[in-house]
């Protein structure tokens, strides 16, 4: 489904993502994990368009991605949620998730024009699936932080992507918000058949959702496998799980 190939990205003298290679497969879960300043944020750029690579390419099913625009490689089926916060804090919860399946749908969004029933429904939908019907008339800014973070999850579904893009998910919640996002994601997931490359510090989020781990040191490849065979790896323990556990 999406392929990097010797993914490289320099500021000025400093290579921060440095000839990274993988494969994510259809409906996979991939985490990104890698101590403090390893590249993870730099990479995620690098997917979502956010950056251009100096080097190396993007493939989403064998087309290269790599330096297109933002709005582009969304439209091509990639999502990203948190760190590039999409809410709208005085548009109501529905509104918010309305306003990014008209955009996927190309339609002009008429604030108080007629909304077609196809459209809410699918919105009905995606809020009942994060667990947010009940707060759908509610302002996004009046919101818990962990109820804000599944608006973001909303908001991002709403665009149908077939990949979806997490920038550490959980970062900021409590324990109870973790173990709820965690839950949510996976159940999310499951229903959509989503293909998910997520970025996180928190150990008992990546081992909870990943089917496959990659690890990331100083911008390159430390090494790549199943949850089981990174837990086990003596260089990912001495360069990170060492310090992370
Ligand atoms: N725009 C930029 N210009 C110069 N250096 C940058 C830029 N963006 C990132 N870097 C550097 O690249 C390195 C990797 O940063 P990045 O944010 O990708 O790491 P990270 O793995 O996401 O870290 P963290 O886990 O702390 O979020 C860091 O040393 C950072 O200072």
């Amino acid at each position: 489904m999406m392929r990097v190939v010797e993914l490289t990205k320099s500021f000025g003298g400093y290579t921060a993502v440095n000839g990274v290679n993988f494969t994510v497969a259809d409906g996979e879960v991939r985490a990104i994990i890698g101590p403090n300043g390893a590249g993870k944020t730099t990479l995620f750029h690098l997917l979502s368009g956010h950056l251009k690579p100096t080097r190396g390419q993007v493939l989403l099913d064998g087309v290269e991605i790599g330096g297109r625009a933002p709005h582009h490689i969304a439209r091509r089926g990639v999502s990203r949620a948190f760190q590039t916060t999409n809410i709208f804090p005085s548009f109501t919860v529905f509104d918010n998730v309305l306003v990014s399946v008209l955009a996927h749908h190309r339609r002009q969004f008429h604030f108080w024009g007629r909304r077609d029933a196809e459209m809410v429904k699918r919105v009905l939908n995606i809020l009942e699936m994060v667990h947010l019907a009940d707060a759908k008339d509610q302002l996004a800014s009046t919101l818990a932080h962990g109820d804000q973070r599944a608006l973001e999850v909303a908001i991002a579904l709403g665009s149908e992507p077939r990949v979806l893009l997490l920038d550490e998910p959980t970062a900021g919640m409590s324990p109870y918000e973790t173990q709820e996002m965690i839950r949510l994601l996976q159940h999310v997931i499951a229903d959509r058949g989503l293909t998910v490359i997520l970025s996180e510090h928190d150990m008992d989020v990546v081992f909870g959702l990943a089917h496959r781990i990659t690890v990331i040191e100083a911008g390159s490849v430390l090494a790549e496998g199943t949850p089981e065979e990174i837990r086990n790896n003596p260089d990912v323990i001495r360069a990170y799980l060492g310090e992370a556990q």
